[in-house]
């Protein structure tokens, strides 16, 4: 079943910015969905609008099946969305911050603290119960939040950067948690990441956005396919070194300026073994000191890169 069905969204500020133009996509029940895009891609209009803080100007947005115009109530009640600010009172303990949520969705009292033992247990935070929550940790902050929320037991749980500043041990707890929300309770997804690595690792269904439009939508794996073909990569010793050989060999090899990725150079294979032989030989006869060359599979940062950057061919 679907979940979320947004179909030709337009949101034009007041200012004449438009935010979203014509953006089309579709969210199945129980996946999780990561949204990728530019800063200023629209990301953020798009959420404020499913989650009903925002009227689009025009196009459909349904949850559910049903029309979500002038339901907001009705709406709220089904959803629940963690924005990048906790909503965590630090003056109450967690067991507390978690009974008085329920109170404000009206879950009643028995269930609720079957409901919270049940998070808690789940989630691995009953190590921090007789702590101070004002001690805990950045990331563990983020994962009581998302408990929290869960507790009205939402069908759609919206993400916004969930990650965002974390270490990769928290951003890890995050994601296992993100997977059992999941897999334990069917709770459908919808994040937003500017971490390719995180939408690879979690997402069954990606969508990047550009200028407040779908560009592709689809697994992980499809949107890699989206390339279609090796790429060549030239690693350097530094950022400095690459830079400069990167003007010596952009006429030649036909860089274009997203081929320049810190030390590396990568550049598409047209014509896989021959192209590699060409530019070893570039690389030897001008006594270019690179650190490495290699025939290597595009990444997820690749297609999004090549799929936002300017001059990209439309998506066919
Ligand atoms: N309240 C507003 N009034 C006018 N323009 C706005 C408003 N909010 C956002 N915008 C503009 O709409 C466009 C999309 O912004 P939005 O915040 O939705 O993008 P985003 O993808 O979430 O960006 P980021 O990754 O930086 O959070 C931008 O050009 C932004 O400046």
């Amino acid at each position: 079943m679907t979940a979320i069905y947004v179909n030709d969204l337009v949101k034009k500020y007041k200012s004449g910015v438009v935010a979203l133009n014509g953006l089309t996509l579709t969210v199945r029940e129980g996946e999780i969905f990561s949204l990728l895009g530019e800063n200023g891609a629209g990301k953020s209009t798009l959420i404020n609008i499913l989650t009903t803080y925002l009227s689009p100007t025009s196009g459909t947005v349904t949850l559910f099946g049903k029309d979500t115009y002038g339901k907001a109530a009705e709406i709220r009640s089904k959803i629940s969305c963690v924005a990048q600010r906790t909503s965590i009172d630090t003056h109450l303990s967690l067991t507390e911050n978690m009974m008085f949520q329920s109170k404000l969705y009206k879950v009643p009292k028995s269930e609720a603290v079957n409901r919270m033992e049940m998070l808690i247990s789940c989630f691995g935070l009953d190590k921090y119960l007789n702590d101070s929550v004002s001690t805990y940790s950045g990331g563990v902050k983020r994962r009581l939040d998302i408990a929290l929320n869960l507790m009205s037991k939402p069908n759609v749980l919206f993400l916004d950067e969930p990650t965002v500043g974390m270490d990769i041990q928290s951003r890890m707890a995050m994601w296992d948690m993100v997977k059992k929300i999941r897999n334990n309770f069917g709770t459908t997804i919808f994040l937003t990441t500017h971490y390719l690595e995180e939408a690879d690792q979690l997402s069954d269904t990606i969508c990047i956005m550009k200028n407040g439009k779908e560009v592709i939508q689809g697994s992980p794996n499809l949107l890699r396919e989206h390339l279609r073909q090796d790429m060549l990569q030239i690693s350097f010793s530094g950022k400095k070194e690459a830079e400069n050989y990167f003007k010596a060999l952009k006429g030649a090899l036909a860089l274009k300026e997203s081929d320049l990725r810190q030390n590396k150079i990568l550049t598409s294979l047209k014509r896989g073994q021959s192209d590699l032989e060409k530019t070893i030989r570039l690389l030897l006869e001008h006594g270019i000191p690179f650190l490495g060359i290699e025939i290597i599979q595009p990444t997820l940062e690749d297609v999004f890169i090549s799929l936002t950057s300017e001059n990209r061919k439309e998506v066919s």
